[in-house]
């Protein structure tokens, strides 16, 4: 058995998180074709690179089915309720930044703060006979934050991706999305709410506490801290 590291597969943060490592003396790299998810690690022994959508590295630590693991904070508290009970936060990577935000059309000048939304959900609900849509692919979060926030009359609509577009598409009268840039907002003509930030986020390296450790592994685990610790 050796220790399992669960690393997204593509894009900006597999490229980023793969530097991170680099720069600590351990280096990742994906082995094979293009299109084979397979990888191997040097400059530390006994640990196994597992390559994984993103969206799934919460999941497969609280099952223990990896030791380690790279994903956003976001992904994390969506997906894992109580999620400090199954992971450990080791180390924020300072990359992958992003706010979890609601936002609304800009031409709602009456709606700048979620006491607007309320009063504008209620609104909504009286002319239109349905609850104002919120889309999202945060469920969990989003239901949270706007209940804590005293918002009542919305109903979650489920976006996957493009979340920012569904408002033009008439699916949706709000979103609750994560932006960086703030440019995917912009073009959508979007705006958050004054008070409408719910998470920050950034790739955040996790341990699993459901994991099964054996002493080589520990052995392994603090050989690793010691090498990010040394590197700061
Ligand atoms: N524009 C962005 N800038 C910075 N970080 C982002 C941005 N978009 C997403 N992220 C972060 O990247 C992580 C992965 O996002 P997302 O779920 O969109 O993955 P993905 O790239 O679609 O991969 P997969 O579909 O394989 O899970 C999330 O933690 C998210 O906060
Ligand atoms: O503030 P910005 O810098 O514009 O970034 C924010 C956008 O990035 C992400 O989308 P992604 O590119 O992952 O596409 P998706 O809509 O398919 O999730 C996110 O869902 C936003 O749409």
């Amino acid at each position: 058995m050796s220790l399992k590291l669960g690393v997204p597969s593509k894009g900006r943060l597999m490229e980023k998180t793969f530097a991170w490592f680099e720069k600590r003396g351990v280096s990742l790299s994906r082995t094979g074709s293009d299109r084979e998810y397979a990888g191997k690690v040097e400059g530390i022994d006994n640990v196994q690179l597992v390559l994984l959508s993103a969206g799934e590295i919460p999941r497969e630590l609280a099952a223990g089915r990896i030791h380690l693991g790279v994903t956003g904070a976001d992904l994390v508290h969506e997906k894992l309720p109580r999620w400090e009970q199954q992971v450990e936060e080791i180390a924020p990577l300072g990359f992958g930044q992003a706010d979890l935000i609601i936002a609304v059309p800009n031409c709602w000048v009456d709606v700048d703060t979620l006491d607007d939304l309320d009063a504008a959900a209620s609104a909504f609900r009286e002319v239109h006979g349905h609850r104002m849509r919120i889309a999202t692919k945060y469920h969990r979060l989003v239901r949270e934050f706007l209940t804590d926030s005293g918002v009542a009359d919305f109903a979650l609509v489920d976006s996957q991706g493009a979340t920012e577009g569904t408002v033009a598409n008439e699916t949706a009268e709000g979103i609750a999305d994560i932006t960086s840039t703030g440019e995917t907002l912009r073009a959508n003509h979007l705006k958050i709410l004054s008070d409408g930030l719910i998470l920050r986020s950034q790739a955040t390296l996790w341990r699993s506490r459901e994991a099964q450790y054996s002493a080589h592994d520990k052995v392994t685990l603090e050989t690793l801290l010691d090498m990010f610790d040394s590197a700061r």
